[in-house]
């Protein structure tokens, strides 16, 4: 079939098109088999193209591996998928062939470039009606890792989220816009971070305030502002030094943070050290902001279609909407990979996998 394909790590020569890829079996019987419609690119495809954390993801591929290969290649990349339902593995009972689904696979299994993908079934969500493949493929990764960061890491929901005050530092990008539409709908007050030519963007998704991080010093301009009850750092690096300082104290107030080194530290120290030295950092991060009144925590994209299905709720009642950058063709996935490479997203770079272009 069909499929962009790396046979080694590296820059962006290493991607390459095949028709030969050999088609996609169930193993497990809560498989299903997706046409992939539309699949999205994500910072993680850049990262993984280059090798990031293939120590701790070829540990999750062991399985796959034994059934035919050594290695991990050819590797497939892309994430997002919207697309329909092929066939299904004898315990799924929730899809049928011809079902329009949606679908983040997590990135210790083949990804979407590709004209079929497999993925577990509860991984899988019914497509919001109200979109097309295009659209809909811009949103489950930064989607679900906007859910996990919000809800079950700082354990905002629909129920306590009203007049909560919510900073998002990096508010422009695929998990940003998301994050920022995410929490208005809960009803939070939204102050989003982001460049000044995306303000105007940011204001249409809801945020109240809107800061623009170039214009002099952005710790200096948050503390003219109340203090917040949440923050989510989509950007990281030194970011960390000052931010929590912007949290109430003593009032339950988290910063989540989505860039950090787990994945890292088992590339360069191997797995056992890098986990060790991931547990330490977290733990002693933690236990320091504890002392100081606020919540420090870590959060990771996690594939569920449960959560899914609730995001395609609020996509269907028109509270979330896709924020697409650019599409490209199927032929035009390494075009893609440079624009994405070229940072300053303005929400999602999508594919659209059966154009005809
Ligand atoms: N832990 C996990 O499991 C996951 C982690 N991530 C990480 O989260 C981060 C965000 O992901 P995603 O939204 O998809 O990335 P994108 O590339 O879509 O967006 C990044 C955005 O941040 C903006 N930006 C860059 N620097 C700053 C800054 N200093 N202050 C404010 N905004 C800034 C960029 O625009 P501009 O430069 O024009 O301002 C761009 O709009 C990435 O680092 C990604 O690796 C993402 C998903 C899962």
């Amino acid at each position: 079939m069909p499929s962009w394909v790396i046979d080694r790590y590296g820059r962006n020569d290493v991607l390459r098109f095949t028709r030969n890829m050999v088609f996609p079996i169930i193993h497990f019987p809560n498989e299903v088999i997706i046409k992939v419609h539309a699949a999205s690119l994500n910072p993680i495809d850049l990262s993984m193209r280059s090798g990031y954390g293939a120590t701790a993801l070829n540990m999750k591929r062991d399985p796959l591996k034994i059934k035919g290969s050594d290695t991990e290649f050819p590797l497939t990349l892309g994430r997002d998928v919207s697309g329909v339902v092929m066939e299904c593995g004898l315990s799924v009972s929730c899809f049928k062939p011809g079902d329009e689904v949606w679908a983040a696979i997590p990135p210790w299994k083949q990804g979407t470039l590709s004209e079929f993908v497999v993925a577990s079934g509860n991984e899988v969500s019914f497509k919001p009606k109200c979109l097309s493949h295009t659209e809909a493929a811009s949103l489950p990764y930064v989607g679900l890792t906007a859910w996990s960061a919000v809800n079950q890491v700082g354990g905002l929901n629909r129920n306590n989220c009203s007049g909560k005050r919510v900073l998002i530092l990096g508010a422009s990008g695929g998990v940003g816009t998301f994050a920022v539409q995410l929490v208005k709908a809960w009803g939070a007050h939204v102050t989003a971070v982001c460049s000044h030519d995306a303000s105007t963007l940011m204001k249409k998704l809801g945020a109240d305030d809107v800061i623009d991080y170039k214009s002099g010093n952005l710790e200096e301009q948050l503390k003219t502002l109340p203090l917040f009850d949440f923050i989510l750092d989509n950007v990281g690096g030194s970011t960390e030094k000052w931010a929590l300082d912007l949290l109430k104290k003593w009032s339950g107030a988290t910063y989540v943070t989505l860039v950090t080194p787990f994945l890292i530290n088992m590339d360069r120290l191997g797995v056992a050290d890098g986990m060790l030295q991931t547990g330490v950092t977290v733990g002693s991060k933690t236990v320091k902001h504890l002392f100081k009144g606020v919540h420090y925590r870590w959060a990771f994209f996690m594939p569920s279609g449960p959560s899914l299905d609730e995001i395609a709720e609020l996509v269907d009642s028109g509270k979330i909407q896709p924020v697409i950058d650019q599409v490209f063709s199927f032929s035009e996935v390494p075009k893609a990979f440079l624009k994405l490479e070229g940072g300053h997203a303005r929400g999602k770079t999508v594919i659209d996998v059966i154009s005809k272009k």
